[in-house]
């Protein structure tokens, strides 16, 4: 019925919080005590507090409108007052103002036949102070809490912070270790006459920040001193004299008070009542609104700060959250990283292996070198027993035809004749021969039939003998020693001219700087071997590259 209709809070008090509520589907108000209880103990405290506001009905105890019983929480409906004394009080200091005597005696009637309905009916209040009182829309003061109500000489041993503040408990209260004893009516009576005096004055008495030093102030304090220091007359000096004695059997009790007139002859005799009813009401609305007002721009204020400080959370955890993504994404890249770095090392630990394999056989490269060594020990022999049977007078020389087998071989004339090189014998298969000359000036290169090779040895290698079937020659195409080839490119110096010998169509090709000139040579002998021949001293032909090549 009422859930979902809180209009603000009006309080807090040690048990709960409490609210403006509104009744669904009308307009009225009421005030919702929310008590919880964590436990059976709390439970039980609750239960008795509702039972005692249920059971007394009167118009200085504030009324009980409903109960509702949730999962962890009573809701008490209370009806709407304006606010607690405690908070007029406060309000009228802000405001510098004192409440006038006529205000003072009503509220003090108030409370005072509030008490005496309890006190008939054996009931101490337990808990009489400004926070307690609440002032009714109509003004009047009324009980409002009673969690602090038990019976008269119920052994009630209660810390500070189960019964009410300390600061108004009577001396007789106090037992060791901060805990009161409520068993006595003259107890609430030493409270009203504490808020009599705090009325009167506009002032607290009694003081201490803690149980012992509020004890020792208890203890100590003089209303007789008190009341000269604040110049009070003698008929409230006597007045207090029996509600703020030390001996709890001398004080007064609600009933003897209100039957003896005492308080509208102290505090009302100066001013006839029906003067102030309608001054007082609007010097109580005001405050009470001035209170409302203040109230109000602290909740707004309130409100204001904890948007700002969700909005941060907000920020905060958006931050949070981006963070974390990027972390996820670094994290995501290192596992990459790792994994890569995990093959790189286990690559690099197989070529480490290898290495120290390959390091590890060096006997047999060696035995591979020393094989191909022999091997050109015995072609030099070969050359040389060629050598012999050279006419000096046309002597040329002949380099070691192994040599083409070596890309990147160089071939270098030392003196005015000619040097030859020939490969060994080729019969079938598509091969190249590439090769770069410092200068086409005076090179010849090409391919030489084998049974022509004694005579082309023996002869002045020239391969206008006859022997040759083509050849460059100062940086010109020639076939058969006679003709120019026709439309070829003329080699220029550091061009790589390449042939290519295709023994099964017997043709040879001729390549400069890898374009396919289109004179080629047909017919070439079954037998044939690649040439090289320079003529002039320090001239130089780079084999660039030997072996099976490719058909065009
Ligand atoms: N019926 C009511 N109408 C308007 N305001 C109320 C009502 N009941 C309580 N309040 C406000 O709520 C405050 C807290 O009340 P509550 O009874 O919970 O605690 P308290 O008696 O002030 O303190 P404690 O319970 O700690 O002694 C009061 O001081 C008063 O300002």
């Amino acid at each position: 019925m009422f859930s979902d209709s809180v209009v603000r809070k009006l309080g807090q008090g040690r048990f709960g919080s409490v609210y403006e509520v509104s009744k669904a589907g009308s307009d009225e108000h009421f005030a919702m005590k929310v008590l919880t209880f964590g436990s059976e103990e709390d439970f039980v405290k609750n239960e008795h507090e509702i039972s005692k506001l249920q059971k007394y009905l009167h118009e200085n105890v504030v009324r009980l409108v409903d109960v509702i019983e949730g999962d962890a929480a009573h809701y008490v409906v209370l009806e709407l007052c304006s606010c607690s004394l405690a908070d007029w009080m406060t309000a009228a200091q802000k405001l510098g103002t004192m409440m006038n005597r006529v205000t003072v005696f009503r509220i003090l009637q108030d409370v005072l036949a509030g008490l005496g309905f309890l006190h008939s009916r054996n009931e101490v209040y337990g808990d009489v102070k400004p926070s307690t009182i609440l002032i009714g829309s109509d003004g009047t003061a009324k009980l409002g809490d009673f969690g602090g109500v038990v019976g008269v000489g119920t052994q009630k041993t209660s810390t500070s912070a189960e019964c009410g503040t300390m600061q108004f408990w009577g001396p007789e209260m106090f037992v060791v270790g901060g805990n009161a004893v409520h068993e006595s009516l003259a107890g609430d009576m030493w409270a009203f006459g504490l808020i009599v005096l705090q009325l009167l004055t506009g002032q607290e008495w009694i003081s201490g920040g803690n149980a012992v030093e509020i004890a020792e102030s208890v203890k100590r304090f003089d209303f007789v001193y008190v009341c000269r220091q604040a110049e009070m007359s003698s008929s409230v000096e006597a007045l207090l004299c029996f509600l703020l004695s030390k001996k709890p059997q001398e004080r007064l009790s609600s009933a003897e008070l209100i039957r003896s007139g005492r308080l509208r002859s102290i505090l009302g005799e100066e001013t006839p009542l029906s003067q102030f009813i309608s001054e007082e009401l609007d010097n109580t609305r005001s405050l009470i609104q001035a209170q409302l007002n203040e109230r109000d721009n602290t909740i707004s204020k309130l409100t204001i700060e904890n948007k700002e400080k969700d909005d941060a959370i907000r920020q905060a955890n958006e931050t949070i959250r981006n963070r974390e993504t990027v972390i996820v994404e670094k994290d995501e890249l290192i596992a990459k990283q790792a994994t890569t770095i995990a093959e790189l090392t286990q690559k690099l630990g197989e070529s480490v292996a290898m290495e120290k394999r390959l390091s590890d056989k060096p006997s047999t490269t060696q035995s591979k070198v020393d094989v191909v060594e022999a091997q050109v020990t015995e072609v030099a022999k070969d050359v040389k027993r060629i050598e012999r049977k050279v006419d000096p007078e046309k002597a040329i020389t002949v380099w070691n035809p192994a040599h083409f087998r070596k890309e990147g071989r160089r071939f270098t004339s030392l003196m005015d004749e000619w040097k030859s090189c020939f490969s060994d014998e080729i019969t079938r298969g598509v091969w190249r021969l590439s090769i770069r000359c410092d200068k086409y000036d005076m090179h010849r290169f090409g391919v030489i039939d084998s049974s022509q090779l004694e005579e082309c040895k023996t002869a002045t290698l020239d391969f206008q003998s006859g022997a040759s079937v083509f050849w460059l020659s100062t940086g010109t195409v020639h076939q058969d020693a006679k003709k120019i080839a026709k439309g070829n490119q003329r080699a220029k110096k550091n061009s790589v001219v390449t042939i290519e010998l295709e023994m099964k169509r017997h043709t040879l090709v001729l390549f400069v700087d890898d374009q396919r000139q289109p004179d080629s040579l047909a017919n070439i002998p079954q037998n044939v071997r690649f040439a090289l021949n320079i003529y002039n001293k320090d001239r130089y032909a780079d084999i660039v590259s030997f072996g099976h090549g490719f058909s065009w």
